[in-house]
């Protein structure tokens, strides 16, 4: 038996709802039962297609490594929300649509129907849009656009991110500043289209040798800044010198000529008790030791 007026109920709202009956001891929904009118609607699939949770799983999400991972972040949130004492899970997940379009919903199921025992009402609020607006905003937000590296805000958030982390575990990080030499004379000499290009090849370069975790920043006009995790004295100055000799052998090519340009780099590596104020000023200084020592050169 059924609660058809439930039912009827969830057929009149614009939001997708299933309906599920359970019949393991687990907390997931098993099988659905009614699907209501905004479920066919927009997610597409018929009571036919999705007998059980693990064929709702297998049309949702096909990708095998996307699935395991929406059903290890929906387990958890059961898990979680069972902890704390509340009534319903929710997730958010990118669901593949009958139609073939993927769009993201926020999940969110009842964890405790008392109400209704073996029974679980199941909502997807359509998030999808907004979530687009909101990655575009985060992106133009977070990136230089120019070379599309990150700009500085992101490059100041990471920053005080990997220092709060060597505060509370004491891993190291290492600051690498690099600045292009003469990086005028090229605006001058070549003209500031040429001097975009110059530093797009370089942003380039520079997130080609810097390891997955590394953060490539935008830091001023001519300046690059790379937030390098978990790293000492020692793999901070190769890292850096590998990034100098890879400019160096960059071949630049404009209007018929060819030209390398050069990197000063400043190094620093976080200390005990040193803020991010003080550790900037410290890789700021080796920087201009660098330009110092007469330019394409790194310091400490
Ligand atoms: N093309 C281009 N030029 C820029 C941009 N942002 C800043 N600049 C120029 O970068 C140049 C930076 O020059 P300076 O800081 O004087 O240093 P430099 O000529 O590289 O000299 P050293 O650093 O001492 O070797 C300035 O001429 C700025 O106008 C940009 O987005 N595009």
């Amino acid at each position: 038996m059924y609660p058809t007026a439930i039912f009827e109920f969830l057929d009149v709202i614009p939001i997708p709802a299933l309906a599920a009956e359970m019949t393991g001891d687990d907390n997931s929904f098993n099988h659905p039962r009614f699907l209501n009118a905004a479920f066919l609607a927009q997610i597409g699939y018929t009571l036919d297609e999705i007998p059980d949770i693990e064929r709702w799983f297998e049309v949702a999400y096909p990708d095998p490594v996307m699935r395991a991972q929406v059903r290890q972040e929906w387990y958890q949130a059961i898990h979680e929300s069972l902890a704390q004492g509340r009534q319903i899970a929710e997730t958010s997940a990118l669901i593949q649509c009958k139609s073939g379009q993927q769009r993201w919903f926020v999940v969110t199921a009842q964890v405790r129907p008392e109400s209704m025992p073996n029974m679980h009402i199941v909502t997807f609020r359509d998030i999808h849009d907004l979530k687009m607006l909101s990655d575009e905003n985060h992106f133009l937000s977070h990136t230089d656009q120019l070379t599309h590296v990150s700009n500085r805000r992101a490059g100041q958030q990471r920053l005080e991110a990997e220092h709060a982390r060597f505060t509370q575990a004491a891993v190291p990080f290492a600051l690498i500043m690099c600045d292009v030499d003469h990086f005028k004379s090229i605006n001058d000499q070549m003209g500031h289209v040429c001097g975009d290009y110059v530093l797009r090849k370089i942003a380039e370069t520079l997130h080609m040798h810097a390891g997955n975790l590394d953060e490539v920043v935008r830091w001023g006009g001519d300046e690059f800044l790379l937030v390098v995790p978990a790293t000492g004295v020692e793999e901070a100055a190769a890292l850096a010198e590998q990034l100098r000799m890879a400019v160096q052998s960059l071949n630049c090519s404009w209007e018929g000529q060819t030209f390398s340009p050069t990197l000063s780099v400043g190094c620093a590596v976080s200390a005990p008790g040193q803020s991010v104020v003080a550790l900037l000023k410290t890789v700021d200084a080796a920087l201009y030791a660098a330009k110092q020592q007469g330019r394409n050169a790194v310091c400490f």
